[in-house]
């Protein structure tokens, strides 16, 4: 059987990650989401094992000392890594799985997973980026300006993607994604 195809998703903080990725898997139901670890609170409605896994300073670097995860970074002040066994388990049982996850951390998979597919995640500009930062809610104005700050140096990481998507519209963002992995399964594999 042949391996499932890994899936990245990256892009700066707010071009709409989340909201493409949620979109995608209601269209795309058998697409395995990978569930992250993180030390950051929980957001209001965010539920542990769904979301994230929610996990204390102490419990993240338990993981990272015994090898659980595939990748980490901080991010903002915060942890966030993506579980190794999950990920290898999808790949070999034949399924897709898509990880959504900020730029450090899709490059540290690009080391071990070359054969990925990495997917650049723009917004159709930087001032449409920070409404949608400011219009979500969940921050406070310096961490609004951290991350707007971040997702200028993360832009120059794009080169090292196979793809970019511009998130005008999300459907139209969703349909680009799903003719890329259409795509990618009719590649001829040398
Ligand atoms: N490297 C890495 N980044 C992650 C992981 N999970 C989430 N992220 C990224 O961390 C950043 C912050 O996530 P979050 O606090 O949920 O904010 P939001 O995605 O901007 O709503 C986003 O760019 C996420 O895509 C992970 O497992 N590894
Ligand atoms: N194509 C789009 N057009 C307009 N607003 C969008 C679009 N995609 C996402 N958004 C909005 O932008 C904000 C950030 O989206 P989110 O998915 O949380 O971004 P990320 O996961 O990349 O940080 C949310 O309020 C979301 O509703």
């Amino acid at each position: 059987m042949d391996k499932g195809l890994l899936i990245v998703l990256s892009g700066p903080s707010g071009v709409g990650k989340g909201t493409v990725c949620s979109a995608l898997r209601k269209q795309m139901p058998e697409l395995v989401y990978s569930v992250s670890a993180t030390t950051r609170a929980p957001r209001v409605g965010e539920q542990d094992g769904v979301n994230y896994f929610f996990k204390s300073h102490e419990q993240f670097q338990e993981m990272i000392k015994n090898d659980q995860l595939l990748e980490y970074a901080e991010y903002v002040g915060n942890y966030y890594g993506t579980p190794r066994d999950f990920v290898e388990e999808t790949l070999a049982s034949g399924k897709d799985i898509i990880l959504e996850i900020e730029v450090q951390g899709a490059l540290k998979v690009k080391e071990k997973f070359p054969e990925g597919v990495f997917i650049f995640l723009l917004p159709p500009s930087l001032d449409e980026l920070k409404g949608r930062i400011t219009g979500r809610g969940t921050e406070s104005q310096d961490t609004i300006d951290h991350r707007m700050t971040v997702a200028v140096d993360e832009m120059n990481l794009i080169k090292h993607y196979d793809y970019a998507v511009v998130n005008d519209e999300i459907d139209l963002a969703c349909k680009r994604i799903e003719s890329i992995i259409t795509a990618e399964h009719c590649k001829v594999r040398k």
